[in-house]
């Protein structure tokens, strides 16, 4: 009997491999000689470095960057080797996320993704020959100009003198000095790995979309969105580049743009890439079984969150394994799962309970649901009784 458990973390209670680790305490009560393998995954967000240095047993660096308002902390990215490279995996939430602010301090006309950028130049020090940037829950709306000022552009006025940081200061920028740019990310690889398919402006972009929840009032969203549209103008000019419509530049407050246009990076699925990484593909073939999960499941499950990417892996050319999701709570829309080789979902969940109550127990829940499940499968199969 093989298992493959292949889990997102559980947002702020169980990384990915923690995860998989309560998975397999709970199967391995009913099946105590089965194979298993655990393949910590991600979608491109937060846990996207955790889950690639576990899977590929990278290491974890440290370095002393700016947050959003330009205080002084110390933020991680991922470092892995292989044959062909040396890869950071730097997630955008790290140096420049809302985590760092509290509700009052949420304005992204002024939040910057300057310390994302310093996260790269520690990288680039280090002799990455790749750099994958993990998208998702920042606290900016800058397009990545923060994030390419630390790695020697500079964004100017009509002056001629460098414009403020943040998305208010982009409805200045007249021109854009690239003398300074550091030289390393010519030579270097870059992919962005993201959920979200949003263009940088308009109704669906960055700013209509994402802004309200970094702070912005619907008149910032406005001046915002103006800004970033002026932004990808003047980038156009700059580095020949129309990033303004192109699916997910809007990501991270429009930062996915910045590096379309300044870098030769290409754009991936967050879950395909991990998956990719972290060799998914090569250790379903044969499982019987593969278990996934995240925090949340509903109906944005589909549009390209792990346990979707999961369950299309665990099924190409394994039609016969069974792909069972266990997350923290169910929502609406998730009958799409069930044509895309999903065979059942699970709540973890014991009974009504504080939010805070199930994070907390979240591994001893996840730990005793897929012991019941695996006491339903070997209820169903002769052939699984050890
Ligand atoms: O960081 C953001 O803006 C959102 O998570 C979408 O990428």
């Amino acid at each position: 009997m093989k298992f493959v458990l292949a889990p997102d973390s559980f947002k702020g209670s169980l990384t990915a491999k923690q995860a998989a680790s309560a998975m397999q305490r709970g199967l391995s009560r009913i099946f105590p000689s089965a194979e298993f393998i655990q393949v910590p995954m991600a979608d491109g967000g937060a846990g996207t470095a955790q889950s690639l240095v576990d899977a590929r047993h990278g290491e974890f660096i440290t370095a002393e960057v700016n947050d959003p308002l330009m205080h002084t902390i110390s933020a991680r990215y991922g470092l892995i080797k292989d044959s062909h490279y040396f890869t950071g995996i730097i997630e955008v939430a790290e140096a420049s996320g809302l985590g760092y602010l509290n509700d009052d301090d949420r304005n992204p006309l002024i939040t910057t993704t300057y310390g994302t950028g310093q996260l790269v130049k520690d990288a680039l020090d280090k002799g990455v020959n790749r750099i994958i940037i993990a998208i998702g829950g920042s606290a900016t709306n800058d397009g990545g100009a923060g994030m390419f000022e630390a790695l020697g552009v500079r964004f100017l006025d009509s002056k001629g003198n460098p414009i403020p940081r943040g998305g208010g200061g982009l409805g200045g920028l007249v021109s854009i000095d690239m003398s300074n740019i550091d030289p390393r990310l010519a030579d270097v690889e870059f992919v962005i790995a993201t959920d979200v398919a949003n263009p940088m402006v308009g109704e669906y972009g960055a700013s209509a979309v994402f802004a309200p929840n970094k702070g912005a009032t619907p008149e910032m969203v406005e001046t915002l969105d103006q800004n970033l549209t002026h932004y990808a103008d003047v980038l156009q000019r700059f580095t020949g580049k129309d990033i303004k419509d192109m699916p997910g530049s809007g990501s991270s407050g429009g930062l996915a743009g910045g590096v379309m246009a300044f870098t030769n990076a290409h754009i991936v699925r967050g879950v395909d890439l991990v998956a990719k990484v972290a060799k998914l593909d090569e250790k379903v073939v044969g499982a019987d079984y593969t278990f996934t999960g995240e925090g949340m499941v509903d109906y944005q499950t589909q549009y390209g969150k792990t346990p979707l990417g999961v369950a299309i892996e665990a099924n190409k050319g394994n039609p016969d394994t069974h792909v069972i999701i266990v997350t923290g709570g169910i929502g609406d829309g998730i009958d799409e799962l069930y044509n895309v080789g999903v065979d059942a979902i699970f709540s973890m969940t014991p009974g009504a309970m504080s939010l805070d109550k199930a994070m907390q127990d979240a591994a001893i829940n996840l730990e005793r649901t897929t012991e019941n499940i695996g006491r339903l499968i070997k209820v169903d199969g002769e052939k699984y009784r050890e």
